[in-house]
């Protein structure tokens, strides 16, 4: 389970303006759990901080532990790069998780050949790796430590739709619990089953079934008979059952609801 009570994090640094999320309240029990939100909206903030790679303000419990006082814990895998070695080849980052995180092998590279990534891929540096191969590779070490929990972090960024078809399908397997962040709508077709949430605004709003939203319409204000009222830059954006105005499942890109309230 994961359980995120009042979470604040702010994002400072030379060159940057301040970023902060502000009031993140989620809890994941037993569940998928799918985080949509726009480029820039603090996605991967947010699995970074619930991966114990950032500080935060709240509290952020793993299966009750919290995570600021666990380190590793082995029960949770993330595909974030900072959980992986810099400079070392995939065959070393395999043999340190079979260690540290119980990597079961096979199935790590059963997933290799079902992506078709040859294992010569083995003995190349993680940082060598193409930007769509490293995200395989990194899902794939992921998900083959077969944890309770799991936090993917845009594991179809760079990936073609064949080997997007193919991670899905493990995704759905071997991740039984934890949280997806992505901003491609185009996938949520696969994904019908997860709860999803939207980072918006800098807070997290919802939930609402994938299965609902993808039949939903996107309207602007507040409406009476919306599934969600999500709360955008002081401006309000109803998700509609039925077709009425822009379809979800039309919009392409999240960027586009700040369309639809003239932002
Ligand atoms: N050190 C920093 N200081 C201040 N702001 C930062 C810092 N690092 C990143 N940011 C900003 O924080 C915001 C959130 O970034 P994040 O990578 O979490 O977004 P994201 O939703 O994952 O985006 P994408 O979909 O493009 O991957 C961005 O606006 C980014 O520019």
């Amino acid at each position: 389970m994961i359980q995120l009570k009042n979470v604040g994090i702010t994002l400072s640094g030379k060159g940057y303006e301040r970023f902060s999320l502000e009031n993140i309240n989620l809890e994941v029990n037993g569940e998928k759990v799918i985080i949509l939100g726009p480029n820039g909206s603090g996605k991967t903030t947010l699995l970074r901080a619930i991966s114990g790679l950032l500080p935060y303000s709240g509290n952020i419990f793993i299966n009750g532990m919290e995570v600021r006082k666990i380190r590793n814990y082995i029960r949770y895998s993330t595909n974030l790069p900072e959980a992986y070695e810099i400079g070392v080849t995939v065959n070393d980052i395999v043999y340190l998780y079979e260690e540290l995180k119980g990597l079961d092998r096979d199935l790590f590279l059963e997933m290799l050949k079902a992506l078709k990534l040859g294992e010569e891929i083995l003995r190349r540096k993680l940082y060598k790796l193409s930007a769509g191969q490293s995200v395989l590779v990194r899902t794939s070490l992921a998900l083959a430590s077969q944890p309770e929990i799991v936090g993917l972090d845009e594991p179809f960024e760079n990936v073609d739709a064949a080997r997007r078809h193919v991670i899905s399908r493990y995704i759905k397997e071997y991740g039984k619990e934890g949280i997806l962040v992505t901003h491609e709508l185009d996938m949520l077709n696969l994904y019908k089953e997860y709860k999803a949430y939207f980072l918006v605004g800098n807070r997290l709003q919802g939930p609402i079934s994938v299965s609902e939203l993808l039949e939903s319409s996107i309207v602007e204000g507040e409406r009476n008979d919306a599934l969600l009222v999500l709360d955008i830059m002081d401006k309000k954006v109803s998700i509609v059952k039925g077709d009425l105005g822009m379809k979800f499942g039309a919009l392409g890109s999240l960027n586009r609801i700040y369309g639809i309230i003239g932002a």
